[in-house]
Parts: C-alpha cells; sequence; structure tokens
C-alpha cells in the first residue's frame, strides 16, 4: 500500500497570513490524522514563512502518524531541529536560501561526498532518511551509495507533462525506480501529484512506499472539505 503524507505547510502559509493561530496548524494535522492519512508532512524553510521552526517542536508532540521532516541539511539549524525532535523519516531537499518552492533534485554525483556526512549523524539517531532526486539513472545510481533509506522522486515534470502524454511523462520516473528497487532504495515521491495524476503515477511506479502532497490536496479542500478530500487521494493509491 502506497501511504498518504500531507503536507501542511500551506496551512501555516494562511495562518501567518493574519498573525494569529487561524487555521491551527496542530488541529488540521491531527484532523488529517483521523481522515486517514498516514504521515505528516512539513518543510520548514530558513524564512519561516509558512512551518515555523516552533511548528515542528509541537508537532512532534502531538502526531500519532509518521513525521516526515524536509529542508536543507546545508543549514544548521535545520539539522540541529531535526535531530531534536527525531520524526521518522527525514527528506535531504537542496533547496537554494531564496527559492520559491523545490525545483530540483540532488546532484548525488557532485554531493556524493557531502551527502554521506550529512546523512549520518541523522541514521546514528535513528531517523530514516530520503534523499529528493530527478528521475535520471545516474542520480539515482549514486544515491545509493550515499548511505540513504530513500529517495524522493521529484514529481514536477511528471506532473507538468501528464497531459500531453502520460505514459511518456512517467517512463523515466518507472526506470528511475526499477534502479532504486535493484539497489534496496525505498521509494516516495512529491511535487505538484494532484487528484488529476496521482491514481496513474500510483498504479505504475513500481516499488512506491510514500507520497507527499500538499499543495493541490490543501487546494481541493477547499471546495471538497478536508475529510472528503483524504478520502478521495487515499482512493487514488488504493488501486
Ligand atoms: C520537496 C518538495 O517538493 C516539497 O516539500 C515542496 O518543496 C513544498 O515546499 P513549499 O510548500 O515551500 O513549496
Ligand atoms: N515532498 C513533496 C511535498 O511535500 C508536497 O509537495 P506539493 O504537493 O506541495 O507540491
Amino acid at each position: 500500500m502506497v501511504r498518504l503524507s500531507v503536507n501542511i505547510n500551506k496551512i501555516a502559509t494562511l495562518r501567518n497570513s493574519r498573525g494569529g493561530n487561524n487555521p491551527d496548524v496542530l488541529k488540521v494535522a491531527m484532523d488529517c490524522e483521523r481522515f486517514g492519512a498516514q504521515g505528516i508532512t512539513v518543510h520548514p524553510r530558513p524564512d519561516e514563512r509558512h512551518i515555523r521552526y516552533s511548528d515542528v517542536h509541537l508537532l512532534k508532540e502531538v502526531l500519532a502518524t509518521e513525521f516526515n521532516i524536509e529542508g536543507n541539511s546545508r543549514e544548521k539549524k535545520f539539522v540541529d531541529l531535526v535531530l531534536a525532535t527525531k520524526p521518522h523519516q527525514v527528506t535531504l531537499v537542496p533547496d537554494a536560501l531564496e527559492q520559491l518552492t523545490s525545483n530540483h533534485g540532488w546532484d548525488t554525483i557532485e554531493n556524493q561526498q557531502y551527502l554521506k556526512d550529512a546523512i549520518a549523524p541523522f541514521k546514528e539517531a535513528g531517523i530514516r532518511v530520503s534523499i529528493f532526486v530527478d528521475p535520471v539513472p545516474q542520480m539515482v545510481e549514486a544515491a545509493a551509495t550515499t548511505g540513504t533509506d530513500r529517495i524522493e522522486l521529484y514529481t514536477e515534470s511528471y506532473a507538468h507533462h501528464y497531459y500531453q502524454g502520460r505514459e511518456l511523462a512517467i517512463a523515466p520516473y518507472v526506470a528511475a525506480a526499477k534502479i532504486a528497487k535493484e539497489a534496496g532504495l525505498g521509494i516516495n515521491a512529491g511535487h505538484d501529484l494532484s487528484l488529476d495524476n496521482l491514481e496513474f503515477f500510483a498504479k505504475n511506479l513500481p516499488g512506491l512506499d510514500e507520497v507527499s502532497i500538499g499543495h493541490a490536496l490543501i487546494c481541493d479542500a477547499l471546495y471538497y472539505g478536508l475529510e472528503s478530500t483524504i478520502e478521495q487521494y487515499l482512493h487514488c493509491l488504493k488501486s
């Protein structure tokens, strides 16, 4: 079964726009779990424009499902946060400081030694590690020698090309997943997955363990409500 981890960054964006605590990030996270999500993802960024570092500490106390923290291990504050809160999983993403949203995976060849050194402390702390990669065979092969447990496939290109031809759009991901599986890596995926493109992806990607979805899911919740939206995403993952 492919697990759904709901990314709640956008809930924090809305909260921060007025300075109070509405919507309540903790409540929404717990409601996502109550409605069937198997995990919660957050991606605190250095400017704390959505999820705050303090949110992460509070979430750790209340969550009952898998907690996945995404971010850039080049920032000491992020590494300290993850080691202090000990989530089930940390996902390392090579974002620049000023980046609007994630837009590329790691160059696992160029950053091979860096990643080995960055991953080790998380593994020593008992935290599962995933690294964000593009669906490029060489990048997946080199991910396998970094010590990571999983890769997260960056699905923006799949989502972008889905309507032009979904078979073509998913092909690099299928090839990447086969390499990952042969190398013994778990497979996560995320970015721009939606009710339109998720079912085909989940059905056709061999060995997919988990998807993390935020933007589209929170947008859908405006129309369908959070409970029904999560049910619909779970349904896409069932088939
Ligand atoms: C790694 C990834 O694809 C997501 O975490 C995405 O970057 C969400 O971050 P924002 O919510 O800041 O766009
Ligand atoms: N890792 C991807 C994620 O958490 C959510 O990405 P998106 O659905 O907000 O594009």
